[in-house]
């Protein structure tokens, strides 16, 4: 008699561009695919209002042949390819809502950007979504989406609102009840972004290192979990490459930029702060070190 297949736990993390997955949760996602998670991406926006890294793609940029979406769906497939996860998934579909551009920028007033979401449609779009992976762990971003930007914003709010109602008894359209166990927001620990900075031994000559109020962290004490990533640094690097309009990773692998050329390193943990679901064991850091610490061993239920 053929064996019950193995139930596995279920990741579904939610970004706001192509890209996001990879500079905040890169690691964590190549760190739990290789232990048989099932790890899902899904991505609010096509990332269309994005500069463009070099002279070989700059045309698609959303003011020229306003291309750059469909071709940011092909660097997100090979990205999470490298980071072992599945293939993309975006909020409702590939294209639904557009990238809003940076605060104040104009391409906010686009009836379709994502700032301008219909909130029950999206929350309804995402609820069915857990409701169809079932999730034991959620990831999404804190109330100003690490750094402010309006789409990332927006990811939190959705997505705050579509773990909160997705095991209740509302969008009965969307599927059966589902509760995740546990949610997090993904973050940057600034007491280790701030040693890592330091660090840095070369800046390139094209890059410089960023103010310190232009650094985006939360207190390290606020910090709930972290996953060590180290053995996965690979993969997140070439994944970070395969951003190639939106990252450039440096020759030593252990910074990247983005086109504003400030450079950040590649940090050998990501962090997290648990906001719904219990609290597992935690080391002698006072810290998770696993996004599932806690819940009963998969299939166990
Ligand atoms: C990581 C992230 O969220 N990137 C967004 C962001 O891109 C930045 C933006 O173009 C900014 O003007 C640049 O200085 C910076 O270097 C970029 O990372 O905003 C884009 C437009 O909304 C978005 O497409 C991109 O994914
Ligand atoms: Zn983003």
């Amino acid at each position: 008699m053929t064996p019950a297949p193995t139930p596995t736990r279920r990741l579904l993390l939610v970004h706001a561009h192509p890209d996001d997955e990879t500079i905040t949760t890169g690691g964590t996602i190549a760190h739990y695919t290789s232990l048989g998670v099932e790890v899902t991406v899904l991505t609010c926006t096509l990332g269309e209002e994005g500069e463009v890294i070099g002279e070989q793609w700059s045309e698609l940029v959303a003011d020229r042949a306003n291309q750059l979406g469909g071709y940011r769906i092909l660097e997100l497939t090979a990205a999470l390819r490298e980071l072992g996860a599945r293939r993309p998934r975006f909020l409702s579909a590939a294209g639904r809502w557009r990238d809003s551009g940076m605060a104040g920028t104009p391409s906010a007033a686009n009836p379709r950007a994502f700032v301008n979401a219909d909130e029950g449609e999206a929350v309804a779009a995402l609820v069915g979504v857990i409701r169809e992976l079932r999730p034991d762990v959620v990831v999404g971003y804190d109330p100003v989406g690490g750094y402010g930007h309006p789409d990332h914003i927006q990811a939190h709010r959705i997505t705050t609102a579509a773990v909160e109602a997705a095991g209740t008894d509302l969008f009965p359209e969307a599927g059966a009840a589902w509760d995740p166990a546990k949610f997090y927001w993904t973050v940057v620990d600034a007491g280790e972004l701030l040693s890592a900075i330091a660090a840095i031994e070369v800046v390139p000559p094209e890059w410089s290192a960023p103010r310190i109020d232009e650094l985006c962290t939360v207190p390290s004490e606020s910090v709930t979990t972290v996953i060590d990533v180290q053995t996965a640094l690979d993969a997140k690097r070439s994944a970070l490459r395969a951003h190639a309009t939106q990252v450039t990773v440096a020759a030593s692998g252990t910074e990247y930029a983005l086109s504003n050329n400030l450079i950040a390193p590649i940090l050998t943990n990501e962090h997290y702060i648990l906001v719904r679901g219990q609290i597992g064991p935690l080391g002698s850091d006072g810290r998770e070190h696993d996004l599932f610490a806690g819940l009963p061993e998969a299939g166990s239920l």
